[in-house]
């Protein structure tokens, strides 16, 4: 749901089309600005060629936008990660800053329901001399990180991925605000999809808050990414 900050008014998916772009910051100008004058032009020619791509899919707006690609690949290499697992591949534009971010023996544990999506993009990941730090399967992330959970919500990602990481690891969740929509009253309009998956947000939002075990960040790039460094 995007919010006309002038007169918070919701203005339903139009702001995707007009701004063609789902960065919670709502100007298009700066946007393009940050994107024109620190993204892009430090962009890897394959993160490029597999971001062009991906913008010709119908399904476009699940991809990582490359600010948060930026993002990702700077804090692999602030932690010295070495191991990474990623949740939702899509077409593989944070897999691949990942994968690039990581030393030559470093590892990419890659999860999604859909290898198909994967197989678009893997041509850059080979061109981009990466593919051998990646090991894809594909399953459902929830079955496969523990079998004995039904109920595929947010928070539940966080109960087991939580054990997964060392303590001084990090986890990124993914669109913690959600297009804007955790703070909108729950009557308020807003598109289905937006709706169906809100409280699962809100949820992990307020688990994350209280969890003694991170440490939290909350940025505002791309759709809302959480931070946690664990602690404990
Ligand atoms: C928002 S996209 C991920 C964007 C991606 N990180 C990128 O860089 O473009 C979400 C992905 O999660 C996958 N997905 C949905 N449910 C899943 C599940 N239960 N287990 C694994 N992957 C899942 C979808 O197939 C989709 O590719």
């Amino acid at each position: 749901m995007a919010v006309n900050h002038e007169d918070n008014k919701p203005v339903g998916h139009k702001l995707y089309s007009e701004l063609a772009h789902k960065s919670l910051l709502r100007s298009d100008a700066l946007y393009k600005y940050v994107l024109d004058t620190s993204v892009f032009p430090r962009e890897h020619p394959c993160l490029k060629e597999l971001r062009e791509m991906t913008d010709k899919h119908p399904r476009n707006v699940m991809s990582t936008p490359a600010d948060e690609g930026q993002l990702i690949s700077m804090l692999v290499k602030l932690i010295n990660a070495k191991n990474t697992m990623e949740i939702g591949v899509y077409t593989g534009y944070s897999l691949l800053s990942t994968a690039l971010a990581l030393p030559s023996d470093g590892k990419v544990l890659a999860l999604d329901i859909n290898r198909e999506y994967y197989e678009l993009g893997l041509p850059m990941i080979e061109k981009a001399g990466v593919a051998h730090k990646i090991d894809f399967r594909e399953v459902s992330a929830l079955s496969f990180l523990d079998q004995l959970l039904q109920d595929d919500n947010y928070l539940n990602y966080h109960k087991r991925v939580i054990d997964l990481v060392k303590v001084g690891g990090l986890i990124g969740y993914d669109n913690t605000l959600w297009t804007g929509s955790v703070a909108l009253p729950p009557d308020a309009p807003m598109l289905e999809f937006i709706r169906g998956y809100r409280d699962y947000v809100i949820e992990l939002n307020k688990y994350l808050a209280q969890d003694s075990r991170v440490e939290i960040c909350q940025l505002t790039v791309g759709d809302g990414i959480t931070l946690c460094r664990r602690i404990s």
